[in-house]
C-alpha cells in the first residue's frame, strides 16, 4: 500500500473521536500527585468504557502499577504507557492482506453482515491489487438480494475489473464456480468473492458457505485463500460477537474493519486483537476506494492514546 500525502493527518484526524473520548475518560483522574491504587482502578474503568476491552485495561494497570505505583506521574506518562501497550498488543497483529503469484487465482471470501462496509471494502481491495499491477475479478457470491449484485457491479464498472454474478436468489456457490472457472481461463491472480452475512439464519448460512468452499476446494484445493471479515467499527461490543461467530461458521482468517473514521469507538480494534489475534489486515477510514489503509500498529496505538 503506498503513501498517500495526507494520510497520517486523516488517519489521526479519523481517530480524533477515539482519542477525544480516552481522554475525557481519563480527565481529571490524576489529582493525588501521585498513583495509588484507587486511582489505578479509576484508570482502569476509563480504559475499559472506551472499547479496549478487560483484559487490556488489566494488562495496561499492570504496567502502571508496576512502574508507577506510589510514584508521581501525569496525564502525559499515563497515554504513553497506554500506546506503548498497545502498540505491543497490535503488532502480531498487523499483517497486510498479501498474496502469492501462484497458483491463479488466489480466492478472497469477504464476509460480513449487510452494511458493514463489506462492498466497498471489495472495491477498495481490488483497488489495491490493481496499484500493484495484479488482474482482478469480483465474483457476486451475495445472491440473497438484488441490491448486494447491483452495488458490486457499480464498483466493478467503476474500477474497471470483471465481475462474474448470476441471478438474484440463485446458487452462489454456482457463480463462486463459474468465477473461477473464468479467472482461471484468463490468467486473473486474485478472485474476490463477495458473500452473504445473513446472521439471521446461521444454519443457512454455514450451508451456503461449505458448499462455496466445497465448490473452491473442488477446482483449487488451496483455495479459499483468505477469508476476511469486514467489521463495522462503529458496531463496538457486536463487533466482537461477530468474530466469534464467522470464525466458526466461515473460519475467517483476517480482518478489516471499517468505518474508523469519526468513529468513537476505535478502542475496539485493541479488544479484537488481544481476544482473538486474528490478522488485522487493513481499516476504513472513508468512503472512497483510496480509504483502506495498511494497520500500522504503532501509529495506530498513537492515534488511540491520543500521543501523536
Ligand atoms: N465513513 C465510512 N463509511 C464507510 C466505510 N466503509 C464503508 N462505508 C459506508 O458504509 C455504507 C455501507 O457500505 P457497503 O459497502 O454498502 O456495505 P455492505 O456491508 O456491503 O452493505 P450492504 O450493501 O447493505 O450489504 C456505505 O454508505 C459506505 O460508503 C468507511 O471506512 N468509512
Amino acid at each position: 500500500m503506498s503513501e498517500k500525502p495526507g494520510w497520517r493527518e486523516k488517519l489521526f484526524g479519523g481517530f480524533k473521536k477515539t482519542s477525544s473520548k480516552l481522554t475525557e475518560n481519563l480527565t481529571g483522574l490524576i489529582t493525588k500527585g501521585k498513583l495509588d491504587a484507587e486511582t489505578l482502578d479509576d484508570i482502569e474503568e476509563a480504559l475499559i468504557v472506551s472499547d479496549l476491552g478487560p483484559a487490556t485495561a488489566a494488562q495496561i494497570r499492570g504496567k502502571l502499577a508496576s512502574e508507577r505505583f506510589e510514584k508521581g506521574i501525569d496525564e502525559a506518562g499515563i497515554r504513553q504507557i497506554v500506546e506503548d501497550e498497545l502498540a505491543e498488543i497490535l503488532a502480531p497483529v498487523a499483517q497486510p492482506l498479501e498474496i502469492d503469484a501462484f497458483p491463479r487465482p488466489q480466492v478472497i471470501l469477504v464476509i460480513g453482515v449487510n452494511g458493514s462496509g463489506k462492498t466497498t471494502t471489495i472495491a477498495k481491495l481490488a483497488h489495491l491489487f490493481l496499484e500493484q499491477d495484479y488482474g482482478v475479478m469480483l465474483a457476486a457470491g451475495d445472491t440473497f438480494r438484488a441490491a448486494a449484485i447491483g452495488q458490486l457491479k457499480i464498483w466493478a464498472d467503476r474500477i474497471g475489473v470483471p465481475i462474474v454474478s448470476g441471478p438474484e436468489g440463485g446458487d452462489a456457490a454456482g457463480v463462486v464456480f463459474d468465477a473461477v472457472k473464468k479467472a482461471t481461463a484468463e490468467g486473473i491472480d486474485v478472485l474476490i468473492v463477495d458473500t452473504a452475512g445473513r446472521l439471521q439464519n446461521k444454519r443457512e448460512l454455514m450451508d451456503e458457505l461449505a458448499k462455496i468452499r466445497r465448490v473452491l476446494g473442488r477446482l483449487n484445493p488451496a483455495a479459499p485463500h483468505n477469508v476476511v471479515l469486514v467489521l463495522d467499527a462503529t458496531t463496538g461490543q457486536n463487533a466482537l460477537s461477530q468474530i466469534e461467530i464467522f470464525k466458526e461458521v466461515a473460519g475467517v482468517n483476517g480482518l478489516v474493519m471499517t468505518k474508523l473514521d469519526g468513529s468513537a469507538r476505535g478502542g475496539i480494534l485493541v479488544a479484537a486483537a488481544k481476544q482473538f489475534g486474528l490478522p488485522i489486515h487493513a481499516i476504513g477510514v472513508g468512503e472512497t476506494i483510496e480509504d483502506l489503509r495498511p494497520f500500522d500498529a504503532r501509529d495506530l496505538a498513537k492515534a488511540i492514546a491520543g500521543t501523536a
